[in-house]
């Protein structure tokens, strides 16, 4: 018999990554397990709030806490480093602390901007991805309305946000509340500010009902924000956007140019894994790699197939899915040291609120249609639940939001 314990090495401490280990260290003997995670960052943050970040209505390390209140020392070793590569075949991965070897991977790396090869976007639009861009994103605007009050030049604030998607309606919501003040604070009127958000869709938040995504429309016109759905947008430039209208290229004023239509998985994936489309690898149903039963990925750089066929299409990249996947890799870990099958991936839909702002959203909740501010109360329930979820009441009352209701 063999008492060396099995070394678990979980690459990544977002959503996925954080709830693989908390739920490990619950449920699992520091006995059989020898358990490493690695992140960019001291701290997690949560994702699902970087638009607030990104609009001033929160400071950045609000969405943050330090994964030593989350990590057992007993079971668990924490290293902050940055991973640079994965060699699948040596079982060997390397980080800007060193290089790493593991018995089982997870992969929980998440995800980047995409910006589908539109001209100038990388270069010339901010993106809403990490603490570090979120922040950028405030200090861009505050930037430009100050050169408005030397140059008087209304084009210093012109906001221009790509893509009317769910990250770009939670941020648009966000600017509802936070320019207002911005413009009090600064003596500015209002009324100079443009917003105009381009979605190429000629629908908006598809994932809901015409009926919710129309009542979000209605709240950007009431907030002065100027939405262009059916249109494409073409190239960035440092003056805004550009769109086609017809046959006509237009530009769209934008000072502040924010990139939110679209993510991709981790560039790493590519480099590692073969078949990589836009970070994404197909997953068997129990969340591992063809070929490789010791390696699962997870969250955002995981296509989990919804079911077997033609008919199947790859789940949605969001916290939810991310955090069950993350459940289930822990429980198939155990599953894998006591020799036993592993079990598929079944996603529970719990529904999804899309805020509109610190008093207003839309959502499905628990098989029920919410708007206003009892969506606004439910976004900040689910926001804290996941934080209950991996650090419990302590970690909950001090980071979550319940207090805010
Ligand atoms: C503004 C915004 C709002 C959103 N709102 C919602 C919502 O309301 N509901 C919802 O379900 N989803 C929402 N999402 C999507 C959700 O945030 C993602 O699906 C989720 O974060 C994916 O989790 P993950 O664990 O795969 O990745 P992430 O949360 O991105 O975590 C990845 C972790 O890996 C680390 N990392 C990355 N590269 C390296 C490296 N090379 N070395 C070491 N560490 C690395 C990162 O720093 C991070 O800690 C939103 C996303 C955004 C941007």
């Amino acid at each position: 018999m063999s008492f060396e314990r099995t070394k678990v090495l979980v690459l990544g401490a977002g959503y996925a990554g954080i709830q693989t280990v908390a739920k490990i260290q619950q449920k699992l003997s520091r006995h059989t397990l020898d358990v490493t995670l690695i992140n960019k960052h001291e701290f997690h943050y949560e994702s699902t709030w970087l638009h607030e970040v990104a609009a001033g209505a929160i400071e950045w390390h609000h969405a943050t806490y330090s994964i030593n209140h989350i990590v057992d020392t007993l079971k668990t070793n924490f290293v902050q480093a940055t991973v640079t590569a994965i060699d699948k075949e040596a079982k060997k991965v390397q980080t800007t602390a060193g290089e790493f070897d593991y018995d089982i991977l997870v992969v929980a790396l998440g995800f980047e901007s995409e910006s589908f090869g539109i001209q100038g976007m990388d270069e010339h639009a901010h993106t809403i991805v990490s603490p570090e861009t979120a922040i950028a994103v405030w200090e861009e605007i505050n930037k430009n309305f100050n050169r408005y009050l030397e140059s008087g030049d209304n084009n210093d604030l012109s906001i221009v946000v790509g893509g009317g998607g769910f990250t770009g309606f939670e941020f648009l919501g966000e600017l509802s509340n936070t320019i207002p003040e911005l413009c009090k604070e600064l003596g500015i009127d209002r009324n100079k500010v443009k917003i105009t958000a381009i979605e190429a869709m000629p629908k908006v938040l598809p994932m809901f009902p015409d009926h919710l995504a129309d009542y979000a429309k209605n709240f950007l016109k009431d907030n002065q924000i100027e939405l262009m759905t059916g249109t494409a947008i073409t190239a960035a430039n440092d003056q805004g956007l550009m769109v086609k209208v017809g046959e006509e290229e237009k530009l769209i004023a934008g000072a502040t140019r924010v990139w939110t239509a679209g993510v991709r998985g981790n560039q790493l994936m590519e480099k590692s894994f073969e078949g990589v489309k836009r970070g994404r690898i197909i997953v068997k149903p129990d969340l591992s790699i063809e070929g490789h039963p010791e390696i699962f990925v997870i969250g955002d750089c995981a296509a989990a197939m919804n079911g077997e066929g033609e008919g199947a299409r790859p789940y949605p990249t969001t916290a939810q899915i991310a955090m069950q996947m993350g459940e289930l890799t822990a429980t198939n870990i155990g599953h894998i040291i006591k020799g036993v099958k592993t079990e598929p991936f079944n996603f529970i839909d719990r529904g999804t609120v899309c805020s509109l702002g610190s008093h207003d959203g839309i959502g499905i909740a628990l098989g029920r249609e919410v708007t206003g501010r009892r969506a606004a109360m439910m976004k900040r329930i689910i926001d804290t639940r996941a934080i209950f979820k991996v650090g419990g009441p302590i970690l909950a009352l001090s980071r979550g939001k319940l207090l805010n209701i």
